[in-house]
């Protein structure tokens, strides 16, 4: 069987006297939709920034595909595409000079044919494959965060609030393109608090609380209004 994509065991980290996260353990495997409810303060940030390597646990153990995160952070990060709120890419650069340019610093050098396919296959249009991005619309900046994604052939996608400043058509493509990406076996962790987007695409659904993922709903059984129910509650503990 294949490893999972990702695997967090009994994860703690502590700042000073504060716990962030208090043995939060959570698997994915590939092809995996996973939605995380995160309150403010729950936990999300130093979540992700443990996945990514950029922080240390303090008990615990993080695999990225079967390698520790503890091992060689750099190497588990090149299987990991991060898609923050905002994604950063060059403005001054066109989407497809963007994504020729991140694909070489992961050492794919593509010919233009298959950036510009990368780009159509992320939903943005020909027309904007060589207009600098600094025109660009948040929905087009996470399309070209996609197929960068694509092409460096990352295999676990975290994405922090991805449909927040979207209207509704670019966050309908997003979880158009979040499923494709998962049929193509890539498993995905989506903090967000977009409830309509989760019942969309995510398979999984784990509220985050005081640093550790309290309960698990299943979306496609789950209405709408009481997946909304129990995130308020957890919201007003
Ligand atoms: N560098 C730090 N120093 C001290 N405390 C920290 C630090 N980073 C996080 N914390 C604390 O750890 C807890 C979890 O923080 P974290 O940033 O992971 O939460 P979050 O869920 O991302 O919150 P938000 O959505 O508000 O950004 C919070 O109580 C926070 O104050």
């Amino acid at each position: 069987m294949m490893k999972p994509a990702l695997q967090m065991d009994k994860v703690t980290r502590r700042f000073g006297e504060r716990v962030a996260l208090n043995g939060l353990s959570l698997t994915l495997q590939a092809g995996e939709v996973y939605a995380l409810l995160a309150p403010n303060g729950a936990g999300k940030t130093t979540t992700l920034n443990l996945i990514l390597g950029f922080l240390q646990p303090d008990g615990g153990s993080i695999h990225v595909c079967g390698e520790p995160v503890a091992g060689d952070a750099a190497r588990t990060r090149s299987a990991i595409a991060y898609l923050p709120e905002q994604v950063a890419i060059y403005p001054e650069l066109s989407g497809l000079e963007n994504l020729r340019y991140f694909s070489l610093l992961a050492s794919k050098e593509l010919d233009d044919a298959t950036l510009r396919r990368l780009l159509l296959e992320a939903g943005l249009r020909a027309d904007a494959h060589d207009r600098h991005a600094r025109n660009y619309s948040k929905g087009m900046r996470q399309k070209v965060g996609i197929a960068i994604a694509m092409a460096r052939e990352a295999r676990l996608l975290l994405l922090d609030e991805p449909t927040s400043g979207l209207d509704p058509l670019a966050a309908s493509e997003l979880s158009g393109l979040l499923r494709a990406a998962s049929q193509r076996g890539v498993a995905i962790l989506m903090a967000t608090h977009d409830l309509y987007r989760i019942k969309e695409v995510a398979t999984r659904v784990g509220v985050l609380h005081a640093g550790r993922i309290e309960r698990e709903i299943d979306p496609q059984t789950t209405e709408h209004a009481t997946l909304e129910q129990v995130y308020i509650a957890e919201l007003a503990r």
